[in-house]
């Protein structure tokens, strides 16, 4: 049987909290909560004690980072040299180019990604051995607080704050989206990775103030065939720029990293 993967899960928000609990609870086989890292301090909410990110990397062998693309770019590197592992839910730092082939290159730790909001990122990859796609798409649509961003000017912040309707608020590649939008579209990026290249996954931004589900709905065509996966999802009501199902993705993906004897995963 393999070894219990000690886990630092960093970030206590939305994502980590749901995380961190179901660790403490031993819902993972094969895994253990170790510490939390947050840059608030978090007094005695947390289940396991709070640490520097250094501390981290003396006491664990795999990094759950449910924090933001700044951690990927500050840490990343520093947590693969060290020998730990790291799972990512900030996909959109991996955007930069420059700093993937950097987490690429290091090591000995390993990087995965969690498939967070977005589904079918398995089909895609599969399909991605076939012979790249000709066409990618993702409409993402959300309620329009969740998508102000501080590079907005006051004509498009008005065109949010006062839309009746579904509105168009970017459109690009995953390239630029989930840079524009850092807690809102890493399902930009997540679809990239899967696909394999940046610049064909076409992403549209919608903001909609009757949008009780997020919706993010992939769309892809080829030599080989066409996909669409659409999915729609509670917010999660104390960060609506989060969908309520992406902790639980984080911790399916732990389950897979963990791998235990006696689960079908
Ligand atoms: N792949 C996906 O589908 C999704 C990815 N995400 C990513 O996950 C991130 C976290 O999401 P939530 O839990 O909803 O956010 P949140 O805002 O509820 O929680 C983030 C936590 O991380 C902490 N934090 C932020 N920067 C930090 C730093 N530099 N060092 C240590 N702690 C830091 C904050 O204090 C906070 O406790 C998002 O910013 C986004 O990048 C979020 C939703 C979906
Ligand atoms: O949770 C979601 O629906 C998507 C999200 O915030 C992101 O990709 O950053």
């Amino acid at each position: 049987m393999n070894a219990t993967r000690k886990v630092g899960l960093v970030g206590w928000g939305a994502i980590g909290r749901v995380v961190g609990t179901a660790l403490a609870e031993h819902r993972v086989p094969g895994a253990e909560l170790v510490c939390v890292v947050d840059n608030r301090p978090l007094g005695e909410g947390a289940p396991a004690p709070q640490l520097s990110f250094d501390e981290a990397l003396e006491r664990c062998d795999l990094i759950v980072e449910a924090a933001g693309q700044g951690v990927v770019r500050e840490w990343g590197e520093r947590v693969l040299a060290s020998g730990t592992d790291l799972l990512i839910a900030s996909t959109g730092a991996l955007t930069d180019e420059e700093l993937a082939e950097r987490l690429l290159a290091a090591g000995p730790g390993r990087v995965y990604f969690t498939g967070g909001a977005v589904g079918g990122l398995d089909l895609l990859q599969a399909v991605r051995a076939l012979g790249p796609l000709d066409e990618v798409r993702l409409t993402t649509t959300k309620l329009p607080a969740t998508l102000e961003q501080p590079w907005m000017d006051d004509e498009l912040l008005s065109r949010l704050r006062t839309a009746t309707g579904p509105v168009e608020v970017l459109a690009g590649t995953a390239r630029d989206i989930p840079v524009r939008f850092p807690k809102s579209t890493n399902v930009a990026a997540s679809v990239a990775l899967a696909v394999g290249d940046l610049d064909t996954v076409r992403v549209q931004v919608v903001a909609d103030p009757g949008a009780h589900h997020t919706r993010h709905v992939v769309e892809a065509s080829g030599p080989h065939g066409a996909y669409r996966f659409e999915v729609a999802h509670l917010p999660d009501p104390g960060n609506p720029a989060t969908s309520q199902v992406v902790p639980y993705a984080v911790l399916r993906s732990l389950a897979a990293l963990a791998g235990r004897t006696g689960q079908i995963l």
